[in-house]
């Protein structure tokens, strides 16, 4: 087993940058067997999207799922970041990390900020590298090989981890522990066009041509776009919060988003079993998290704007773009935002799940 500093270990995929997206990569034998017995369609970056446990996804994560799977042993003190792609993952893995460690990486308060030499590993690492994906990094490009994986067992407590695997296709023991997950969601609009916009930089990095909005949407509103169908996903973990709150923790990013009083951060602390202290709050440590994670913060950062690799080989600026609830609205006509709502409506009703969208044209 590799140590963990040393990952993701070298291959062909993390090498060479020049890896086409678009051509489906190397995959171990194990892999290419179990992807001819799956139902696919055609991807919005690679090839195609298999069919797997019941959720949509790329060939390469399905090899790194089938190891996270096989190999992988949760510890009660773990927290796992789970969403779909393009929800607020990126926010919601800062503040979770700049919550759970503050004890060993303290947050500058408004009164430390000008005379402190205190740092943070959020001003030099983007929050994908401080909070590893299991699908793309942790048991990414292993092709198969055991003496590659890492070993995770060394990492201090608490361990923190992301997916965007469906609730259901989580394994046993992962569902059974007294891991917490913290679950963030985004209304369907701002998440298909964030997904879509996204795909079509990497397209463009990789020197592909476009992939049309319409027919981003037509396979998004089939349920046919990474990790989904979006309802399955969410309501997976909404399920799961209802019936164990103490286990999922349910977060919107547009709540979060209008949240200017901290109360988000709060639960988010006590959900993780470290809440705010009185001194700390006096101190102002819950505003000096908002900060510090804050869109335009991390937006602005070297790190985010010229580095790369904390998704895949992809420039870490592509993930920070605009950071607006309701952006949607100028990319989808009218009967586009007819047809997605009436989706909602149909898969969503009657779940107690609800977005709120004002529009008008
Ligand atoms: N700190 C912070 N606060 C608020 N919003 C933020 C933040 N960081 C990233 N973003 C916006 O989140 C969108 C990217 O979603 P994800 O982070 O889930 O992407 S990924 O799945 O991890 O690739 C993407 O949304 P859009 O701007 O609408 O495309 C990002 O701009």
């Amino acid at each position: 087993m590799a140590a963990v500093e040393n990952w993701p270990p070298p291959t062909a995929a993390t090498k060479s940058s020049s890896t086409s997206n678009h051509v489906d990569e190397k995959l171990s034998q194990e892999c290419q067997d179990l992807l001819l017995s799956l139902p696919r369609e055609k991807g919005w970056r690679t090839s195609y999207l298999y069919k797997f446990k019941g959720f949509w996804c790329q060939p390469k994560q399905i090899e790194a799922i089938l190891a996270f799977q096989n190999h992988f042993q949760v510890k009660d003190t773990d927290a796992i970041v789970a969403s779909i792609p393009k929800s607020g993952t990126t926010w919601l893995k800062a503040l979770v990390f700049s919550i759970s460690n503050r004890d060993k990486h303290p947050i500058l308060t408004k009164c430390q900020i000008l005379h402190s030499k205190l740092s943070h590993p959020l001003l030099v690492s983007n929050p994908h590298d401080l909070v590893p994906f299991f699908e793309y990094k942790l048991y990414a490009n292993t092709d198969g090989d055991h003496d590659r994986l890492l070993d995770l067992s060394g990492l201090p407590d608490p361990r923190l981890f992301a997916t965007h695997i469906p609730f259901v296709a989580l394994q046993e023991p992962i569902k059974k522990s007294g891991c917490k997950i913290v679950y963030i969601c985004r209304n369907p609009l701002d998440t298909f066009i964030s997904s879509w916009i996204y795909t079509n930089k990497l397209m463009k990095e990789r020197g592909l041509p476009p992939l049309p909005l319409e027919e981003a949407f037509e396979m998004y509103c089939k349920g046919v776009v990474g990790f989904g169908p979006f309802w399955e996903h969410m309501l997976g973990y909404w399920n799961e919060s209802r019936e164990r709150p103490k286990k999922v923790l349910f977060l919107k990013y547009e709540e979060m988003r209008e949240d200017h009083e901290g109360f988000h951060l709060r639960k988010l602390a006590n959900f993780l079993g470290c809440p705010f202290s009185l001194e700390e709050e006096k101190s102002g440590v819950v505003e000096g998290i908002a900060k510090l994670c804050s869109f335009e913060k991390l937006k602005d950062l070297e790190v985010n704007k010229s580095g790369s690799g904390a998704i895949m080989t992809f420039e870490n600026k592509h993930l920070f773009r605009k950071g607006q609830v309701g952006d949607w609205v100028n990319y989808l006509s009218p009967s586009m935002v007819e047809k997605l709502v009436t989706v909602m409506d149909d898969k969503l009703g009657g779940s107690g799940l609800e977005f709120k969208l004002s529009f008008s044209y």
